[in-house]
């Protein structure tokens, strides 16, 4: 079972099975410097999660995955704008039965959503309604940013879901749509594209400073105001 980690907190990545992700040689420098955003993955099982965030944090399509129990986490430091920014992602369980007991440490204070569905499973479109309403119902507040990702796009001949229907659900929102696939390398960049959205959404806010704060309380204090801004009162 996956500990808690509050943004800002330097905690090591804990891998997922078959997991190994090579750690960028500017490690040192980013673990001091880069602002952490923690980012979950949420969505029916079997939709794709865990590959697409593998694909993103380690550059491959992970073959033979098993469904996530509780959580996994993966990062990626990127450098955009000469800026280090490590994204923390928090790939969650589909399955009832593996999420029920994680599902408060999912939403707290977490600064991006992607609501992921299967091109190929008309019944995991219809939920992703469901999935944007836990959200809102954990407080995750209007500026947090959100996608909608539908995957699997590689599997033609088998869509259910049409790009015109996730697309106006999408628009209903107002949040941005990608298609992509995990498995297909030409679509490594789609993936990308996809976390590099958000990253520059979340870079253009700007943290608030405590006096010579850590890194760690500089990332968490920025969070606890973005939250308190932007949350419900409930
Ligand atoms: N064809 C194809 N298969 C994919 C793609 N992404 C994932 N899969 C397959 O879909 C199945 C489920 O993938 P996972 O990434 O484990 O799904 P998940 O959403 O993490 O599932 P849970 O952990 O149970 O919530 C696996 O058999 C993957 O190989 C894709 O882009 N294309
Ligand atoms: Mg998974």
């Amino acid at each position: 079972m996956a500990t808690e980690n509050k943004p800002g907190d330097e905690f090591d990545t804990v891998f997922g099975q078959n997991d190994s992700l090579e750690l960028s040689s500017h490690h040192d420098y980013e673990t001091v410097h880069a602002r952490i955003f923690k980012i979950i993955v949420i969505g029916d099982s079997n939709v794709g999660k865990t590959c697409l965030t593998y694909r993103f944090c380690g550059g491959t399509f992970l073959k033979n995955p098993e469904a996530t129990i509780g959580v996994d986490f993966r990062e990626r430091t990127l450098e955009l704008d000469g800026e280090a920014i490590k994204l923390q992602i928090w790939d969650t369980a589909g399955q009832e039965r593996f999420r029920k007991s994680m599902v408060e440490h999912y939403y707290r204070s977490v600064h991006a959503v992607i609501f992921v569905y299967d091109v190929t499973s008309l019944s995991s479109f219809e939920s992703i309604p469901e999935w944007i309403e836990e959200c809102s119902r954990h407080c995750v507040g209007p500026l947090v940013p959100r996608v909608v990702v539908g995957n699997k796009c590689d599997l033609r001949d088998r869509r259910e879901v049409p790009t015109t229907a996730a697309q106006c659900l999408a628009d209903s929102y107002n949040f941005p749509l990608f298609e992509t696939s995990a498995k297909e390398p030409a679509e490594k960049e789609h993936v990308d594209a996809i976390f590099l959205t958000l990253a520059y959404r979340l870079k253009s806010h700007k943290p608030l400073r405590l006096k010579q704060p850590s890194e760690s309380n500089v990332s968490y204090l920025w969070n606890q105001r973005e939250q308190e801004a932007a949350t419900c009162q409930c």
